[in-house]
């Protein structure tokens, strides 16, 4: 047998390392949370750099991290969640397990998860002790509502107590000395009126020196008043007579709480019945009834009378010694003392309560003899078998005290000054603590406990708001934080109300940075998805090159070649998703496999989550709509933009499979047609007022997420381009078609009806490009053209002249970025662009806000295999990204935005506006914010520009 630690070095006995330290400083509350990933995209939690995670409890995570300020000092930091339900259903089953009791109700309710948290921070505050893990810091997310508590870093980790054939693997010298940390430990803590009640195996940390062990895990411990009253006036209060009645007003105490094969039987009692079960009599082959000190009654009948010991003892503090009996007895047999066969609960019960335990014939991986039950003085396992039982006293008044248990011979046999060291390790060194009502109220900070109407109206807002894609935030909304290692960060105030700048802001807590951090990974995700990602990454890569050499600035181009079947016009986006054109982010093969696997495409999980923000109206729509629905589209109609792009060779679209209908196409072709008939029965068509025949509103609506769109578009309109979605690119109905007098065949009704703006068609504009600006039915549709028009701004050439020299698809450099047009022809409707969502759009909810809102934490693993696929990708996507970042600096005169219909425009300063008179319908929405006039003052500016 081998020992996963180092061979006891006696010669440390006695040795100062080995008494309890008072680390310096008190345990820090941070309210304010700055999440960041440093460059390789590790998360930081403040100053804490997350490395591996160590373990992971019934209520959260348990990460190793570097504390950056600290010189990289590793910490524990333990990430729980305010409010778990998952957590509390599993305590509703496990006491839906046990045997009805009239006492059932009222002693078994534990406390609601947030405060048990609250109690084992005021707890661990308030312990500073050599042998009891140090709470260094709490972080109090109250935006997330999580809790990070930073705590010393225990790298020798859990005791390893047992092999595999559950046989002890530590030496008889080992466990007295791992028990003896324990008994200082427990001493602290009983000192200071805490009751552990969790003592463990599992809950012993060694250090890294494996020299030391501490105490860890105060999530059912129990702050007693009663105790801290006898601390405080001692010789007034006699702790050691636990039937002292003041002990027993400690309600909390009579909670079952800790891990059954190591609650005492005082705890469990109610449970158990007195008269042994049978599994009871025939596990047990001799027994002691209580006194074992005496060691005079042993029971023939092999079992214990439960009558005989009071029906009910007061819970102490000897709770803590009773399962420390039981862990001595686990690190020196390997295995627990009390077993129920079939895992019984309630069986177990009995058993702790009616059967004596029994020692193997040895103990310790070094095989000492025990002597059985009852040795002889003289055998080498009696003073071990003599503690164990009378740790094991089923009466809680014969059971031994921490006090006494100190100085039991066995402990101080290799000290070298037992009297030095029991004097040093004496708790009366230390200063009593104090853990008052109200510290233990304000062990969290008041977040939850004083959650005010206008923090539950922000609270209400940011969860509503948790579903919408996070939008970056420009860095004049969040406050940069320079002192960082020179890291981009973004300070996320957990307060609520700072925490949500914004209202279109998805998140509060989300930092631009933190967005970027998302549409990074989602990109890679995407990326490792995407067979064509090298592909596309070249293309990114050539792109770049090109921008670099400075070819084709500003201008819009033929970039297809003349091969291309079809015409093609389509707008590429820049920004975060480095990798193609708006439609070519699903890779057409997974379409394929899609339709291959008779999987519906109706049913991603982008899909899902759009339908599950569906209005009901929009529902009720949509459900109308779908059920007689018929494509009347052709396949090549229905090609995607990727088959269209003209990034791709004519060979590539003939092979790849036709786009399926996508939920988000048909709902948006379904709504646009449906207004565009309405609209064509309209004789106001012209109107200018009634020009949004599909207004902004119904196209939301077909959205499903009509606050969005709306406050999308308003943000357009109103030059607020820094609010807007970096990742979430969307080409749709409004964003860019080709001439409609040309086209309209090819266009759904509602697009059909596109007209030039009859004052806009005759307005000059002072730039060049575009040479026209026309409003179609409830957005704007954007034209450029290839030949510059004059310097008076007159219009350019004809719209059939701009059809036929976009006929075979543009592409070119619009203001640094590269631009490409895309025709209806290839895509009878533009928002049927919508269908070709990104791949990294399936990532579910979860996966979407995988590090901070997962059910656990926001240190959510993930998977090794994709770690190092990811790992492969970064660098091409960091470096894609890096070049994103430095275009952000500049104006971006065009931003398309997808799943959404959008049409960011940007602009440094926005002209006086002198000509452009026209007002927006959508601007109408929202006057005071964005005054038409101005809109369209940056709006003529961008296109200026551009
Ligand atoms: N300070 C620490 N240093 C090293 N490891 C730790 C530390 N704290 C906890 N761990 C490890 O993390 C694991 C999970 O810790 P946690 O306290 O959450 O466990 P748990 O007791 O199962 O939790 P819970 O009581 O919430 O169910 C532990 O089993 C332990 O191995």
């Amino acid at each position: 047998m081998s020992s996963n630690v180092d061979p006891p070095d006696n010669s440390l006995a006695g040795d100062p390392s080995e008494l309890p330290f008072d680390p310096p400083g008190s345990v820090r509350v941070t309210e304010e949370l700055r999440f960041r990933y440093n460059d390789d995209r590790r998360p930081i939690v403040n100053q804490y750099l997350r490395s591996h995670r160590v373990g992971k409890g019934q209520h959260g995570e348990v990460w190793v991290c570097w504390d950056l300020n600290h010189n990289r000092r590793e910490v524990a930091i333990k990430a729980v969640k305010r409010n778990n339900p998952r957590a509390e259903k599993m305590n509703l089953l496990r006491r839906r397990n046990l045997p009805a009791s009239s006492h059932t109700p009222l002693t078994d309710k534990l406390g609601s998860l947030e405060q048990k948290i609250r109690k084992e921070i005021a707890i661990m505050k308030k312990c500073r002790h050599g042998h009891i893990v140090r709470l260094l810091e709490v972080i109090d997310d109250k935006l997330n509502e999580r809790i990070y508590m930073v705590m010393e870093y225990l790298s020798g980790g859990e005791i390893k107590w047992r092999n595999e054939q559950s046989q002890p693997v530590l030496a008889v010298d080992q466990c007295r000395r791992i028990c003896r940390d324990i008994i200082l430990g427990l001493e602290y803590l009983h000192y200071q009126g805490i009751i552990h009640r969790d003592i463990k195996p599992a809950n012993l940390l060694w250090t890294e020196d494996r020299q030391m062990v501490k105490i860890t895990d105060f999530g059912v411990s129990h702050f007693s008043y009663a105790q801290r009253l006898a601390a405080a006036g001692r010789g007034q209060v006699d702790m050691d007579n636990p039937n002292d009645p003041i002990l027993l007003d400690d309600s909390d105490l009579s909670k079952r709480a800790g891990t059954p094969p190591f609650l005492a039987p005082e705890v469990i009692a109610e449970y158990t019945s007195t008269e042994p079960s049978p599994s009871v009599s025939a596990s047990a082959t001799s027994s002691t009834l209580l006194s074992s000190k005496s060691s005079t009654h042993i029971n023939s009948s092999g079992t214990i009378r439960g009558s005989t010991i009071p029906h009910r003892q007061p819970i102490t503090k000897a709770i803590d010694v009773w399962a420390l009996g039981v862990t001595l007895y686990c690190l020196l047999f390997g295995h627990i003392p009390f077993r129920a066969a079939d895992s019984s609960e309630y069986v177990l019960y009995n058993i702790i309560c009616n059967n004596n335990w029994e020692p193997d014939e040895t103990m310790g991986c070094d095989a000492v003899a025990t002597g059985g039950r009852w040795p002889d003085p003289d055998c080498p396992g009696f003073p071990v078998m003599r503690l164990l039982d009378q740790f094991l006293q089923k009466d809680v008044s014969k059971r031994i005290t921490i006090n006494d248990a100190k100085r039991y011979s066995w402990f101080l046999s290799d000290i070298l000054e037992p009297a030095e060291w029991l004097r040093q390790t004496s708790p009366n060194k230390s200063d009593i603590v104090m853990v008052t009502e109200k510290e233990t109220e304000k062990a969290m900070t008041t977040v939850r406990f004083s959650w005010g109407w206008p923090q539950r109206l922000t609270h209400g807002i940011s969860s509503l708001l948790r579903n919408v894609r996070p939008k970056r935030i420009s860095p004049h909304r969040s406050r940069r934080n320079d002192d960082d290692d020179g890291e981009n960060c973004f300070i996320t105030h957990s307060s609520p109300a700072v925490s949500v700048p914004h209202p279109k802001s998805s998140s509060a807590r989300t930092s631009t940075h933190d967005t970027r951090e998302k549409g990074k990974r989602r990109a890679v995700r995407h990326a490792l998805r995407n067979d064509s990602t090298p592909n596309v990454v070249h293309r990114r890569e050539r792109s770049i090159e090109e921008k670099k050499k400075g070819l084709a600035p500003l201008k819009i181009k033929p970039a297809a070649s003349s091969s291309e079947p079809t015409s093609s016009r389509l707008i590429t986006r820049r920004g975060s998703e480095p990798f193609d054109s708006v439609g070519s982010t699903r890779p057409s093969s997974s379409r394929g496999k899609e339709e291959k696997n008779g999987r519906s495409p109706m049913r991603t999980p982008s899909d899902e989550r759009t339908r599950h923000r569906f209005s009901l109206s929009s529902m009720k729509y949509w459900r109308s709509q779908t059920t007689h629905h018929t494509r009347s589209q052709t396949p090549s109609q229905a090609s995607s933009p990727l088959d269209s792009s003209s990034l791709g060779s004519s060979q590539d679209k003939a092979s790849q499979p036709l786009a399926p209908a996508d939920i988000a196409v048909r709902r948006s072709d379904e709504v646009l047609r449906h207004h565009g008939r309405e609209y064509a029965q309209s004789s106001r068509i012209h109107d200018a007022d009634t020009c949004g025949g599909l207004t902004a509103a119904r196209r939301a609506s077909s959205w499903g997420e009509p606050m969005n769109y709306a406050e999308e578009v308003t943000s357009l309109t109103s030059g607020e381009h820094d609010g807007l979605d970096d990742d979430a690119l969307f080409l749709g109905a409004g964003g860019v078609c080709n001439d409609p007098s040309t086209l309209t065949t090819n266009l759904p009704i509602g697009l059909g009806h596109v007209q030039p703006h009859p004052r806009i068609a005759d307005e000059p504009l002072r730039h060049p490009q575009p040479e026209r600006l026309y409003i179609g039915p409830g957005m704007y549709h954007l034209f450029y053209e290839n030949s510059p028009c004059d310097a008076a701004g007159a219009p350019g050439p004809s719209s059939s002249s701009v059809h036929s020299s976009c006929a075979s698809g543009c592409s070119g450099r619009c203001g640094g970025r590269s631009v490409q047009l895309r025709s209806p022809m290839t895509s009878p409707s533009p928002l049927q662009q919508v269908a070709y969502e990104s791949d990294l759009n399936q990532t579910s909810e979860d996966e979407f806000d995988d590090d901070l809102d997962s059910d656990s934490s926001f240190f959510r693993d993930t998977h090794r295999q994709r770690q190092r696929q990811e790992a492969v990708l970064r660098a091409q996507v960091d470096r894609l990204y890096l070049d994103d970042e430095e275009e952000e600096e500049e104006d971006a005169p065009i931003e398309v935005k997808r799943r959404r219909p959008s049409l960011s425009v940007t602009a440094a300063s926005p002209p006086p506006l002198s000509n452009f008179t026209h007002e927006f319908p959508m601007m109408m929405r929202n006057p005071s914010r964005s005054p038409a006039r101005e809109n369209l003052g940056y709006y003529e500016q961008s296109m200026l520009r551009s």
